[in-house]
Formats: C-alpha cells, sequence, structure tokens
C-alpha cells in the first residue's frame, strides 16, 4: 500500500467553476483529510460531476486552487481511483472483469501486453477485496448491475489510491447491494486511510459513514457535518426558499426544493435502518 502523503489528500481553496455566465459552485474552501468521507450532495445539474472531472484533471478550474496530495491534478494519476457513473455494458463487450480491473492499472498504455506476474497479483488482490473472485473471468457485459459495480469499485482500487472519487455509485442498486457497496468503499478508507469523495443523490444508505457533507445549489454550496448541513435552517438559507429537513423512521427527507419544473420536490435523502447522525434534522 502506498502510505498517504501527509497532510490533506485533497485542498480546494476559493475554488470556482462557471461556464459562461453560469455559476455552478465558487469560492470552494476544503481540505479533505485521509481516510475522511465527504458526500456531495445537490440537484441535478449542480456541478457535482463537475467537480469530480476538475479532481480528475479534466476540467480545469475557473478560480482557485486544487491540488492532490500537495499536487496539480493530473490525469491518470495513480493517486486517484475513480468510479464513474453506472452505464450498463453491452453483453457483447469483449472484457472480462479481470480485463477492465487490469485496465485500471495500465489502461493508459497502448497495445496488448503480457502482464507480470505482480501485476496479476494486483488485479486479483482487487477483485477479491470487492468479493468479485468468482467471476473475475466472466464477460463483464453477462454481470449483474451490483456485479459490474464491485468490477469498477475493484478497478479504482488497484493502483492503491489515496483518494477514491466515486460518482453515484449506487445508482440502480437494490438495498442489499446498495449496503454492499457502501461498507466495501468503508471498509477501503478505514483499512487503507483511503479518502472518499461520493457524489450522491441518496445519502441515506451512507449516512453513518460521512464525516461532512457538501451539499450545492444554485451556485451556492454547505460543507460540514451531517447534523450541520442537513437542517431546515441551513437547507432554507441554501435554496433561499423555505426547505423542510425531516427525520422519518430513520431517514433524512428533504421536502421543498424548488429543483423540479413542478416546484416542490420530495426528496429523500437518507436510508432504510439505524437513526441517522443527522440528529439535528428534523
Ligand atoms: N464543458 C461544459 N461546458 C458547458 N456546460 C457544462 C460543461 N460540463 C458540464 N456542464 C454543465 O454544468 C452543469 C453541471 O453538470 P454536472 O454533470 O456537474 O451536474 P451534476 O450535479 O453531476 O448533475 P446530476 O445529478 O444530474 O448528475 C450541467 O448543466 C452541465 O450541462
Amino acid at each position: 500500500m502506498n502510505s498517504p502523503a501527509p497532510g490533506p489528500v485533497l485542498s480546494l481553496h476559493g475554488a470556482g467553476m462557471s461556464f459562461g455566465e453560469r455559476v455552478l459552485w465558487s469560492g470552494l474552501d476544503l481540505e479533505l483529510q485521509p481516510g475522511e468521507f465527504l458526500a456531495v450532495l445537490g440537484p441535478n445539474g449542480a456541478g457535482k460531476s463537475t467537480l469530480l472531472k476538475a479532481v480528475l484533471g479534466q476540467q480545469p478550474l475557473t478560480a482557485g486552487r486544487l491540488l492532490i496530495g500537495g499536487r496539480d491534478p493530473g490525469r491518470g494519476s495513480d493517486r486517484v481511483g475513480y468510479v464513474p457513473q453506472q452505464k450498463s455494458m453491452d453483453a457483447a463487450t469483449p472484457l472480462r472483469a479481470r480485463d477492465l480491473v487490469g485496465l485500471g492499472i495500465d489502461g493508459h498504455r497502448w497495445g496488448v501486453r503480457r502482464r507480470s506476474a505482480d501485476e496479476r497479483r494486483r488485479i486479483a488482490d482487487a477483485l477479491e477485496a470487492v468479493g468479485a473472485t468468482g467471476y473475475a473471468d466472466a464477460p463483464i457485459g453477462l454481470l449483474s448491475g451490483g456485479e459490474q459495480q464491485r468490477v469498477r469499485i475493484a478497478q479504482a482500487l488497484a493502483t492503491d489510491p489515496d483518494l477514491l472519487l466515486c460518482d453515484e455509485p449506487l445508482l440502480s442498486l437494490d438495498l442489499r447491494h446498495q449496503r454492499a457497496v457502501a461498507g466495501m468503499i468503508d471498509r477501503r478508507r478505514r483499512e487503507h486511510d483511503t479518502a472518499v469523495v461520493f457524489v450522491t443523490h441518496e445519502i441515506n444508505p451512507v449516512l453513518d459513514l460521512v464525516d461532512r457533507v457538501l451539499y450545492i445549489a444554485g451556485g451556492g454550496h454547505r460543507i460540514g457535518p451531517p447534523s450541520e448541513v442537513l437542517t431546515s435552517a441551513t437547507l432554507s438559507d441554501l435554496y433561499r426558499t423555505p426547505v423542510d429537513v425531516l427525520n422519518v423512521r430513520g431517514r433524512v427527507v428533504v421536502v421543498g426544493t424548488p429543483d423540479e419544473p413542478g416546484g416542490c420536490q420530495h426528496h429523500d435523502l437518507t436510508p432504510e435502518t439505524a437513526a441517522p447522525r443527522a440528529g439535528g434534522a428534523a
């Protein structure tokens, strides 16, 4: 395992992202520590995925500074693992799960080549860590959504990154698989001190794991522990309209956000069991 660089894994200072007149976010200050779990929330189009692209070095900031382990972000950095938004793979995709994980290690190289014993071991270890050894040689397109998601996480972790970026990794998974995927990511950060940036529309399945929430909406943002950000007062202030955050049977439910064309959105932000840590949310 890489020993994590001392100091923050990710730093944003006065960071901003705009497209023309449209400001997605601005004045964003964040220092993410090793092992920290940051959930990024917000309505469609708020700029959550664009934040991940900035961290990946694919979209330059329009203001401020972004550093990964004290360095400028770069494409293909081994320090950053990325689980992209789920797209179902064609059944005819000519790749095995094992090959997809291998691309996490050497995907930047051209051409077919034999892998070293060390690379083969790293691939096998990554698959084992997510419980995917049993289908390592199955064509990726024939795996279920939950199985494919495990393989994507194995791919993102194959280089032993200091920072794991996940874009809606729970999308279209059932409750059991949501728990399994969230648990896998949590175990990783606890055992390897990997910092996690987790973009999601559903905070509930991960609420007990989250250290801080970054909530982006309408060009503004709030950042802090769930109990401070997921409150009626904070979200009403952010949305500049009355928003209620309810605690319903252990779930955080946000009511009244103006994200939908029809007006009020009723949007279930949290999971299924256990009293959430956002205790002040009701
Ligand atoms: N290169 C670009 N040029 C112009 N506009 C862009 C560019 N990249 C993203 N956008 C716009 O920025 C907005 C934010 O996109 P982004 O994908 O970050 O949203 P999101 O918060 O991840 O949304 P969702 O929850 O729907 O996935 C969108 O309206 C998108 O069209």
